[in-house]
Formats: C-alpha cells, sequence, structure tokens
C-alpha cells in the first residue's frame, strides 16, 4: 500500500473548494464569439472530483458555498443525484452567485475556459462553515488551490487542512491554479508553498508548481523539496506527455492513452479521482497512476467534465485494452 489511510469512517475522499456551473460549447469546434448554444453541467474542479470519485464507487462529500438561487440548487440537486453527500455545503445568504465556466472548444487541442468568478459564493466559505465532526467522517481530505486565492476561503481551508491533520486525516493538495482571483503571482506562490507543505500528497501540473515555486523548476527538485515537509508523495502532470509520481523511495512514470480528443479540459479532475481511487483501494502506485491516466482520457473524449467521468468497467476496460501495467 502506498498509504495506509484510516479505518472505520463513513467517507472516503470529502473534497473542498468550488461547486460551479459549467457551460460547454455546444456548437463547438468554433471560437467563442461564434458559440451561441451551450450545455449546463455541474463544475468546478474540487466537485467533479468528488463526482468522480463517487462514480468509481467512493463514498463522497463536497465542503462549498453556492448561490441561493437556481444554479445553487441544480449543483446541490445534481450531486444529491449522483450520490455526493451535500451536507456540507453551505448556502450563501448574502447575495454572492455560483461560479460560471464558459468552455471554449475552437478544436480538439484549442480549448479554453472562462470563468466569471467575481465575489463568487465558494470563496466565501469561512472557517465558521467548517464543522470539525465532518472533517473527522473522511479518510481523505482534498482541498483545491482556488480556494487559497482569497479570504475567507483561504483561511477556511487552511483550518479544514489543520483539522484534518488533527484527526488522521489524509491530506491531498491539489494545486488546481486558476488565474483569475489572485491579486498577484507572490500569492499562490506564498499559499501554495505553505498548504503543499502541510499535505500529504500533493497533485499538479509542471505549469502549475512552477507558478509555486516562483518560476521553472524541475520535477524531481520539486518533489525533494516538499519531501523535507509532511508529503509523502507527488505527482507531477504534463498532459499528453504523461506523468510522475515521486515518492521518497523513487519515481513512477505513466503514459498518457491514446485519445479521440473532443475537448483538453476536464483531465485532471478525472486523474485526480481516479488516482486517489486506486491508492485507497490499495493499488500500486504505477495501478493508479495507470487508472488516473486512463480516466483522464475517457474524459477528455467526451463533452464535459463531471457527467462524463468515467466507471470503473470502463476504466478496467482501457487499461486492458493496452495491456498496461499489470495489476497491483
Ligand atoms: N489529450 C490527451 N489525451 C489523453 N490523455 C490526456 C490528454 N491530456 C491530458 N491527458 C491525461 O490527463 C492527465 C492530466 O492532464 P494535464 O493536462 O496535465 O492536467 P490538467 O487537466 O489538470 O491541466 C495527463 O497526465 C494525461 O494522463
Ligand atoms: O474547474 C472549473 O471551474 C471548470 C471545470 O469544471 C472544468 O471542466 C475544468 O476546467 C476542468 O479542469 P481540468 O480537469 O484541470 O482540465
Amino acid at each position: 500500500m502506498v498509504l495506509s489511510f484510516a479505518s472505520d469512517r463513513p467517507f472516503d475522499l470529502v473534497t473542498l473548494g468550488r461547486a460551479c456551473v459549467d457551460l460547454n460549447a455546444f456548437d463547438y469546434n468554433r471560437p467563442l464569439e461564434e458559440t451561441k448554444t451551450f450545455v449546463k453541467y455541474v463544475g468546478g474542479s474540487p466537485t467533479n472530483i468528488a463526482i468522480g470519485a463517487r462514480r468509481l464507487g467512493l463514498r463522497t462529500g463536497i465542503i462549498a458555498k453556492v448561490s441561493d438561487d437556481a444554479m445553487g440548487r441544480f449543483v446541490v440537486s445534481f450531486l444529491q443525484q449522483v450520490g455526493v453527500d451535500t451536507s456540507a455545503i453551505v448556502i450563501d445568504r448574502e447575495g454572492h452567485k455560483t461560479g460560471l465556466a464558459f468552455t471554449e472548444i475552437k478544436s480538439p487541442t484549442e480549448c479554453s475556459i472562462l470563468l466569471y468568478r467575481d465575489d463568487v459564493a465558494d470563496l466565501y466559505l469561512s472557517p465558521e462553515d467548517i464543522t470539525e465532526d465532518y472533517l473527522r467522517k473522511t479518510k481523505v481530505l482534498l482541498i483545491s488551490g482556488t480556494a487559497l486565492a482569497k479570504s475567507p476561503s483561504r483561511e477556511a481551508a487552511f483550518y479544514a487542512a489543520e483539522l484534518a491533520r488533527r484527526h488522521g486525516v489524509r491530506l491531498v493538495f491539489e494545486l488546481d491554479y486558476r488565474p483569475y482571483t489572485w491579486k498577484s503571482l507572490y500569492e499562490p506562490m506564498v499559499y501554495y508553498t505553505l498548504m503543499a507543505r502541510l499535505a500529504d500528497v500533493v497533485i499538479g501540473t509542471r505549469e502549475e508548481y512552477d507558478i509555486m515555486e516562483g518560476g521553472p523548476g524541475q520535477d524531481e527538485a520539486t518533489a525533494s523539496q516538499l519531501f523535507v515537509h509532511a508529503p509523502s508523495l507527488v505527482v507531477v502532470k504534463h498532459g499528453v506527455d504523461g506523468s510522475i509520481a515521486y515518492t521518497r523511495e523513487g519515481a513512477v512514470k505513466v503514459q498518457a492513452f491514446p485519445a479521440k480528443v473532443l475537448k483538453t479540459f476536464g483531465a485532471g479532475d478525472a486523474y485526480a479521482s481516479s488516482f486517489l481511487y486506486g491508492l485507497l483501494a490499495g493499488h500500486t502506485l504505477k495501478r493508479a497512476l495507470a487508472m488516473a491516466s486512463a480516466a483522464a482520457a475517457i474524459v477528455v473524449s467526451r463533452h464535459s467534465s463531471s457527467e462524463a467521468m468515467p466507471a470503473l468497467e470502463e476504466i478496467e476496460s482501457l487499461l486492458s485494452e493496452h495491456c498496461e501495467p499489470s495489476r497491483g
């Protein structure tokens, strides 16, 4: 087992951060300016991760704040339908809105996201909204880096991280950098570093680690610097070039799977949910990484990032198709 987890907890995974709405281009393969129709999905990286992990059979929940309107109700009701626990979702009573993500699908390789995140409800999650009892109930808490972009969500995230450590909950930090809400590059540098040092597992793209480190770095050096602190597992994603996981004992690399790509986003969320499933199921690091990579390849071939999350059989079938790697 790569990591041990507390036993006898009602939840396997709780995520903390934004619960939002994605509006994905329906008449795609054109710029956003020319896109007239969109399909509405639940979105937001930590929410997608909770949904993806639930689809794989994990018991998941989310700590978030959503608007007191139709968008907030849409998010909560979808999560309830798919079996993600919503009892720690707080309704914003001060009129802040749920964030929106308009996605542009110009071509399978040229995609972008336009986030409407001014004064969004999720960044108003406050430490008073965090319940110690809820955190005590999970094996893993995943914190999204975007939750650190602004107070009071920033303090809520650090408070939750502290409670997680106190109660033997494994802390996963997903860097999830979105340029929109940060005031300067110094802010993510400082707060990412502080959170990453507290976490057991850190997951991010090379570009996101560069933001954290304040400039271009090397994967191995990134991992060694974090191993001085709490992390025992550091995952660096390189898009189609695959990903690599470092432990104090060494590194394991996995290739991306070939995919009929519809759009590029959603890969990271599928990757994180499936990777955590693999770790919680007690698979080897190589197998957990391969599962993550397979889930990501499936999601990039589909239209959404949340509803598109694959079932275990779909991941296993892709793994066996490519005969990689052996079970562990
Ligand atoms: N075009 C693609 N085809 C197949 N797999 C992909 C593709 N893009 C990304 N992936 C998989 O998803 C993982 C995460 O993607 P990446 O783009 O690095 O992260 P993020 O989506 O968080 O920016 C990669 O390590 C790879 O396994
Ligand atoms: O994260 C958001 O707010 C939007 C997501 O729902 C969206 O689908 C997305 O950007 C996924 O991100 P990725 O997995 O890091 O590509």
